[in-house]
């Protein structure tokens, strides 16, 4: 390869290099592959991005900023959903990060690792390899495939993502946790949220690094896996380039096209096209490319090359619900970095010593069980109406409903997550993240105590609906499309209701602000009614390439040799709490899957990042 001192490199570097492996999209899973087959210095890669690098840009590295990004177009590709009927015909907005590193550049940074059991469900799905024991605890002996954490047996120490637990706490966090526990009835038995079990409420790690070089700032795709690995020769990252198809001699990927300053080009891929463009742009690229369903892509206009009725089917999210609180006049929030003097005297403490509210985004939550939040009858009453609505059609969604039903039986599964965070997050605002981030008028400082179900029953679609490859493709999420997933929800409210007035909680909070002092929350209605409005994405879009169905659990797409999808889109049913680590975890696997098909790796002793 030509020689530059970085692996990031111009138009006509990338060109004139020939590929054995072509990357599309440098985001959260890309970054992580690619780092990862360019181990061995014989192995050619090629990544091509569309957003920009952006690594030295205060607002991604510095933690408590990401509310600053999502949303706007410089970081964020902005999409939005249709209409969504379960939700009184709202859109609600969709960010995607569109940077080198992807959405692990503008996400809240929140480190969480999903329930053993919750992994298990993929394997019991089919999916061969995919279990509790074959990935996430591999970092046990294995360090990479989770990130450090802590020196146990659940937290590697060399791993390329730096995690760390907040330097800087709220003054109600503790009691949030009390008042949590407080209407359990009962005491924490939480060992280490990150060991398979994560029940109970903690203040969770940050992907923030404490390392000297990167002290308190944002550990992403592009600052763990790539930075320390830009020497390479035998990788090649492209930014601001768009992909627009995959190329096919027949039913084999031969490499990509792309667009660069409003040009067309292509690259080759002597072994493999890995698609990494996440869980809306991984479908939309393979529809552009021809693979697909026909149906779709007739009316988009496409020809179909290669038949796959799966591409852009089973999408999932967890949806965001909650309550809002004003807190008493002066108790601190992040709000309070509202305050100029504060924020001032805030940023240069974050300047000199990394530490502060800038360096610790908000990281409580915690899990509770629906079988622990109802009684013995509206649990059976819960199960029947999942039964007597179900809307599942495939083998798939089939067994995923099974999963679900035993998953909300389980008086130890997690399958609320529940988040306190001192700022405000406004969900009657969720088509539009400017107005959900936007800070409470007045100075004051607010408080969102936060509700999501994990294993949601809706599913949705993302398909193309035009054959150019820059205008947004359809996203139906489908949301409550499940009016039992609204009901799961409303239960969580309820319970989160209860937390609000403890008495130990209670003392900081001053007017309920959503919804609104005085509205009623009494009824099972009532609440249903309030979630039904009062929506937003917690970003955890997953499914839309999924193993099993649209991929098979080598991650090979069907129908299509030699390309293969590794990101969130691969994920075939939900797993419990954020899914950053799981991705990551996802793309190292993945990236192993791939070598052990190019027998050139197997004389590489692999250096980890
Ligand atoms: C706002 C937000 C907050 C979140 N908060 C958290 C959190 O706190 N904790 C957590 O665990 N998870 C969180 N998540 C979820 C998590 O970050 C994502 O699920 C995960 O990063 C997705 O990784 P991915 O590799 O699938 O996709 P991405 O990281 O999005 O990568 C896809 C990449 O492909 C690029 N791309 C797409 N199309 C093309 C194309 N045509 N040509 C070239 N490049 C292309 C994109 O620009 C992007 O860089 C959040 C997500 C968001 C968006």
């Amino acid at each position: 390869m030509t020689s530059t001192t970085s692996a990031l490199c111009s138009l006509d570097e990338f060109l004139a290099e020939k590929y054995d492996y072509v990357v599309v999209g440098g985001g959260t899973a890309g970054l992580c592959v690619a780092v990862r087959l360019s181990e061995n210095p014989d192995v050619k890669v090629g990544v091509i991005e569309a957003g920009a690098n952006r690594i030295d840009d205060p607002q991604v590295f510095t933690p408590s900023l990401y509310p600053t990004m999502i949303g706007q177009e410089k970081y964020d590709w902005c999409f939005q959903s249709v209409p969504q009927s379960g939700v009184n015909g709202k859109t609600v907005s969709q960010p995607r990060g569109k940077l080198l590193g992807g959405s692990s550049g503008i996400n809240y940074l929140m480190y969480v690792r999903g329930s053993k059991k919750d992994y298990d469900a993929w394997a019991k799905l089919g999916n061969k390899g995919w279990d509790w024991e074959d990935l996430p605890r591999k970092p046990h002996t294995n360090p990479q495939y989770m990130p450090i954490a802590g020196p146990d047996q659940y937290h590697g120490k060399d791993g390329p993502i730096h995690t760390s637990f907040n330097d800087y706490y709220e003054p109600f966090e503790e009691d949030f946790c009390k008042a949590c526990y407080d209407v359990g009835g009962k005491a924490s038995t939480l060992k280490d949220a990150w060991s398979g079990d994560h029940m109970g409420f903690y203040s969770s790690l940050a992907a923030v690094s404490r390392e000297a070089d990167e002290n308190g700032r944002r550990s992403y795709a592009a600052t763990g896996y790539l930075k320390p690995n830009l020497g390479r020769k035998n990788l090649k990252v492209l930014c601001e380039s768009l992909v627009s198809k995959i190329t096919l001699d027949g039913n084999r990927a031969t490499g990509v096209e792309f667009i660069t300053n409003g040009e067309k080009h292509t690259v080759q891929a002597s072994k493999e096209v890995i698609l990494s463009g996440g869980v809306i742009n991984s479908p939309q690229i393979l529809e552009l490319s021809g693979i697909g369903d026909p149906e779709v892509l007739k009316a988009a206009g496409v020809e179909c090359l290669v038949a796959n009725k799966s591409v852009g089917a089973n999408f999932q999210d967890h949806v965001l619900g909650g309550i809002l609180y004003d807190l008493k006049d002066g108790t601190r929030s992040l709000d309070s970095l509202q305050n100029p003097e504060y924020a001032k005297a805030q940023d240069e403490i974050y300047q000199k010593t990394r530490t502060g509210p800038y360096g610790s985004p908000g990281m409580l939550m915690g899990f509770v069980s629906y079988a622990s939040l109802v009684d013995k009858e509206k649990l059976d009453s819960t199960i029947a109406e999942i039964r007597k609505t179900s809307q599942a059609k495939t083998n798939l969604e089939k067994t995923q409903e099974e999963t679900i039903i035993e998953q909300l039986s389980d008086p130890t599964s997690a399958n609320i997550q529940t988040f306190c965070i001192g700022a405000s997050l406004d969900v009657s605002h969720g088509e539009d993240q400017t107005k959900f981030f936007q800070p409470p008028p007045n100075c004051k400082t607010r408080i969102t105590l936060l509700v999501c179900p994990e294993h949601p029953l809706s599913r949705g679609t993302v398909h193309i609906t035009s054959s150019d490859p820059s205008a947004h493709p359809r996203i139906d999420p489908g949301y409550f499309r499940n009016p039992m997933d609204a009901k799961i929800l409303a239960e969580g409210i309820k319970w989160m209701d209860k937390v609000a007035n403890q008495p130990v909680l209670k003392k900081s909070l001053a007017d309920r602000v959503l919804p609104p002092q005085g509205a009623s929350l009494e009824t099972d209605q009532e609440r249903f009614d309030y979630v039904s409005d009062h929506i937003s994405t917690q970003y955890h879009l997953i499914g839309t390439c999924a193993m099993g169905e649209a991929i098979d659990d080598a991650l090979k797409v069907k129908g299509v040799e030699r390309l293969r999808v590794i990101d969130a889109s691969v994920f075939s049913g939900h797993v419990s709490g954020n899914i950053m680590a799981t991705t990551y975890a996802v793309a190292e696997k993945g990236a192993d899957l791939v070598k052990a098909d190019d027998s050139r790796y197997a004389k590489v002793d692999s250096p980890r990042a």
